[in-house]
């Protein structure tokens, strides 16, 4: 048997709701309670590891990786063997107790390094469409689920989106056509920089001070000097960390092992935002070999493609592949990917 180390790779859930009353809408999904929060999670099989708050939603670090409630959106990702999509049911329940009705779906993941290791319903694409399928309620009719490819076999883009009939925008303070997601994925980490995720020995921190600790020495705080981050150093290795600017979150995690070494960065921003200055950050902090990066948003624009490829390419990395889906509710997923230009001797 293959011996398998710990799967970075998150799966990620986003679910958007709605609901008829104003009064939900204040607060929505961020009144269900901590010990149903924690029901959720034990049905994903983790735990919370943090919770910290703001006046637009709540963030927590998870014992594998994150998940962010918003009044009628919830994100969660999780990595190694856990069952995320387990968490659907008991979401749907609990916002429907708070006459919240689920609206869209959308869950996306890369491609696992230890596949086999992955327990039901994640063990192939097809068990977890198959799940999905007959897991979320009729309403969101309009459904599709894609593998979207790279040149290498080994790295593709899965995406399942689900939404009703009605679209229901309750996002007042940004223009929805300039909002994306962006979730980049990197493997075969400067195992140099990667062991700066690692804890020392008998250093008589906590989690917490330790991560702080990381978070600074990476400069993983200059991506958004203007984010509040609350983050997490696993022991003996390992790291997390959610970052909250008003509305937007941010969210790295880190499997810094050599030999299926792993990171993520995610956030949500505009175009107006400078993902030149994030991008390269991301890069010189973890010096990836492979690296992907996938865009959602609502209005694809060729000149955020390309900024991020002025980005990265000066750094090192070259874009090998692009592909480019439409979803249901007129969402636009780009997939790129990059690896390492060879060092010339
Ligand atoms: C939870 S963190 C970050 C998760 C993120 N998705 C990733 O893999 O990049 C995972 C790293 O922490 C380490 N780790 C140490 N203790 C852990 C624990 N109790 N739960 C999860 N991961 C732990 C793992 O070996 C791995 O390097």
């Amino acid at each position: 048997m293959a011996v398998s180390g710990f799967e970075g790779f998150e799966k990620r859930l986003e679910l958007h709701f709605f609901g008829d009353d104003p009064i939900t809408f204040q607060l929505g999904l961020r009144k269900i309670d901590f010990e149903s929060i924690q029901q959720v999670l034990e049905a994903v099989q983790c735990t919370v590891v943090s919770a910290v708050g703001n006046s637009y939603f709540d963030a927590y670090v998870l014992s594998e990786s994150s998940l962010f409630v918003y009044p009628t959106k919830i994100i969660i990702k999780t990595c190694g063997t856990t069952q995320l999509l387990k968490s659907i049911l008991p979401l749907i329940h609990y916002a429907n107790h708070l006459g919240l009705t689920l609206s869209s779906c959308r869950y996306t993941r890369g491609s696992f390094i230890f596949p086999n290791s992955q327990p039901f319903p994640h063990t192939s694409f097809n068990d977890e469409v198959t799940f999905l399928e007959h897991t979320i309620p009729s309403n969101l009719c309009h459904r599709k689920a894609s593998i979207m490819p790279s040149k290498s076999s080994s790295h593709s883009w899965h995406v399942f989106t689900a939404h009703s009939s009605i679209t229901h925008h309750h996002n007042l303070n940004h223009n929805q056509s300039d909002i994306f997601t962006m979730e980049i994925c990197m493997t075969e980490l400067d195992p140099i920089l990667a062991r700066k995720f690692f804890r020392r020995p008998g250093d008589g921190k906590t989690g917490d001070s330790a991560g702080k600790e990381m978070t600074e020495l990476t400069g993983i705080n200059e991506i958004n000097p203007n984010a509040f981050i609350c983050d997490f150093a696993f022991d003996p290795c390992g790291y997390s960390m959610n970052g909250m600017d008003g509305d937007w979150y941010s969210t790295i995690h880190v499997t810094p092992e050599d030999g299926f070494s792993y990171a993520s960065f995610e956030c949500v921003g505009s175009v107006n935002d400078n993902i030149v200055h994030v991008l390269r950050k991301v890069v010189q902090i973890f010096r990836p070999g492979t690296m992907s990066i996938s865009t959602t948003c609502s209005d694809y624009r060729n000149e955020m493609l390309k900024q991020m490829v002025t980005a990265v390419e000066p750094l090192g990395l070259k874009c090998r592949s692009r592909a480019m889906d439409q979803f249901p509710a007129a969402d636009t997923v780009v997939f790129q990917t990059f690896t390492a230009r060879r060092r010339s001797v």
